[in-house]
């Protein structure tokens, strides 16, 4: 295989790109340049624009819980950084503000009336997060008012609010869906930042995907400009795992989980039939990380399909040769594919897998099948959360609720290489985490399955290229005007291995 050779000048063209066409965020971004190619994309503050505000000790300090805890609070300049993999001569490139509790915080506990919503599609943890939201701000801040809106970001202004107390969402983790219900569509960001200001809220906790996040973002920006004590807080959600930055999504396991009884269940079925195939849809219209890791997880999958993976049925090297020779050895197999993959040639030429026509593969192939078609793509999210994911939520809320607080604002909060972090909200929304098929992880699918990968080697190597051309020109600006440098190794793909 052809190694790429190093690049001569990534890091000149890199920031002669950005001068070309600066991001739409460019003037928003609180940029902290260090040592060694040191960068902090910061997140704000509400002393940004109400500089004046007082600041209070933090109650947690006197909380007998937290008394055998070795150091409270978390040192005021500890960072977290993006890249864990480094060279000897890396840059140390970018990192995020580190989250959790602050010595000084802006809010006293009486002041506090919190809000929390959840927008989007539905994702096992969202009960987790507002349990834990709730009673972490009843437990630890001793904060007395907490409210729900209901039915998403358009109940703001459509709704009343419920009242959250530890004690009625006491249970709610042992329950799929959202006990505050969502919703998708467009909302109404003046409306629901008039509803803030009406209702007094000064503390608003946004749980959604990237959609939400982009809305929640636009929600703080009209509260600077209004000049409100209101922290803006920011949770992602994804079912899909397709945030960027962050090392995972919450639920996504859960879902992982899930998926392995639909495979199973596929399995069964075609090793129990004559030629038998068992097709297994997951979720996923543009990321394939629920398939991809399904598949691996379970050792039963003979192929895999993801919207990142191009294939194309017929003739050599195509999909049906792949069945036919597979079940020539074995006898049956099973497929998982994800609802985004191949659309065009599903809807084209093939139905193969959305009308179960056994026929249409007998016509082109001449071999008889048996082909089961299990779809449990609602099944994957409406479930409660698994344990791992419970304790994941925990710490996600906790991490929120420290840093609304602290005073920041404009942020979500995620782990990052394993250690939560305050990422600014641009961050997550400017970009969609997708699988990288050149990258070693989906080699592992492609070994454990034995499927082809669909693509010449010219396929290949355009892609190795263009992957290369992206992670280099990931580069910023710092609040003095200079380039930020990314480092020569930068995989600029979170997640990537
Ligand atoms: N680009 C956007 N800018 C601002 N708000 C958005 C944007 N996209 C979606 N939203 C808001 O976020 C809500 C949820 O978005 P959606 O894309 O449906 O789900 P998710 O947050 O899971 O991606 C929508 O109801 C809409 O009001
Ligand atoms: O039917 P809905 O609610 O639109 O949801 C289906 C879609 O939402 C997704 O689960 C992604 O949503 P999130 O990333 O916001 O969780 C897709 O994979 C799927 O196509
Ligand atoms: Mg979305």
């Amino acid at each position: 295989m052809k190694l790429l050779e190093p690049r001569k000048e990534p890091l000149a063209s890199a920031a002669a790109a950005a001068a070309k066409a600066p991001c739409k965020w460019a003037m928003k971004k609180k940029l902290v340049g260090g040592d060694a190619g040191y960068v902090l994309e910061d997140v704000p503050h509400l002393t940004d624009y109400m500089p004046e505000l007082p600041t209070y000790p933090n109650p947690l300090q006197d909380n007998p819980a937290y008394s055998v805890v070795k150091q409270y609070f978390v040192n005021t300049d500890d960072t977290v950084t993006q890249k864990i993999v480094v060279r000897k001569n890396s840059a140390r490139g970018t990192h995020f503000r580190r989250a959790g509790p602050r010595q000084r915080v802006y809010f006293q506990p009486d002041d506090v009336n919190a809000a929390i919503v959840t927008c989007g599609g539905l994702c096992p943890g969202l009960n987790t997060v507002i349990r834990e939201l709730v009673c972490g701000l009843y437990d630890m801040y001793g904060v007395t008012s907490v409210v729900g809106i209901e039915g998403g970001y358009k109940g703001f202004y459509s709704r009343n609010t419920v009242t959250l107390t530890p004690k009625s969402v006491n249970d709610i983790h042992k329950r799929g869906g959202t006990i505050l219900g969502t919703s998708r569509g467009g909302h109404d960001t003046a409306k629901i930042v008039d509803s803030l200001q009406d209702r007094g809220i000064n503390q608003v906790y946004i749980i959604g995907g990237d959609g939400t996040q982009q809305g929640a973002s636009v929600i703080y920006e009209e509260v600077r400009r209004r000049g409100l004590k209101c922290a803006v807080v920011g949770v992602p959600k994804t079912i899909d795992n397709d945030i960027a930055v962050i090392d995972k999504s919450f639920g996504f396991d859960t879902a992982v989980e899930e998926a392995q009884r639909a495979i199973n269940a596929a399995h069964v079925e075609a090793e129990s039939a004559e030629n038998g195939i068992g097709v297994v849809k997951l979720m996923g219209r543009n990321s394939g990380f629920i398939a991809m890791y399904a598949t691996l997880a379970s050792r039963d999958v003979d192929c895999c399909l993801i919207p990142e993976s191009p294939f194309y049925l017929e003739g050599k090297g195509g999909l049906l040769e792949f069945v036919e020779k597979r079940l020539k050895d074995s006898g049956h197999m099973v497929i998982v594919v994800a609802e985004g993959a191949g659309q065009d040639l599903i809807a084209q030429s093939m139905n193969f897998v959305d009308t179960q026509d056994q026929d249409h593969f007998k016509k082109k192939t001449n071999f008889p099948i048996t082909l089961k078609y299990i779809d449990p793509t609602y099944m994957i999210r409406a479930v409660r959360s698994n344990a791992s994911d419970n304790v994941y939520c925990t710490l996600l809320a906790h991490s929120a609720l420290h840093g609304a607080m602290a005073g920041y604002s404009g942020f979500t909060v995620a782990p990052v290489n394993g250690r939560h972090a305050y990422i600014p909200f641009y961050r997550i929304t400017e970009k969609q985490n997708k699988v990288v098929i050149t990258d070693r992880m989906w080699a592992r699918v492609l070994c454990s399955t034995n499927q082809p990968c669909f693509l010449s080697h010219e396929d290949v190597e355009n892609m190795k290229h263009d992957d290369d051309e992206r992670h280099h020109l990931h580069n910023t600006q710092l609040l003095d005007g200079s380039p930020a440098k990314c480092s020569p190794n930068c995989n600029g793909s979170a997640g990537a291995e």
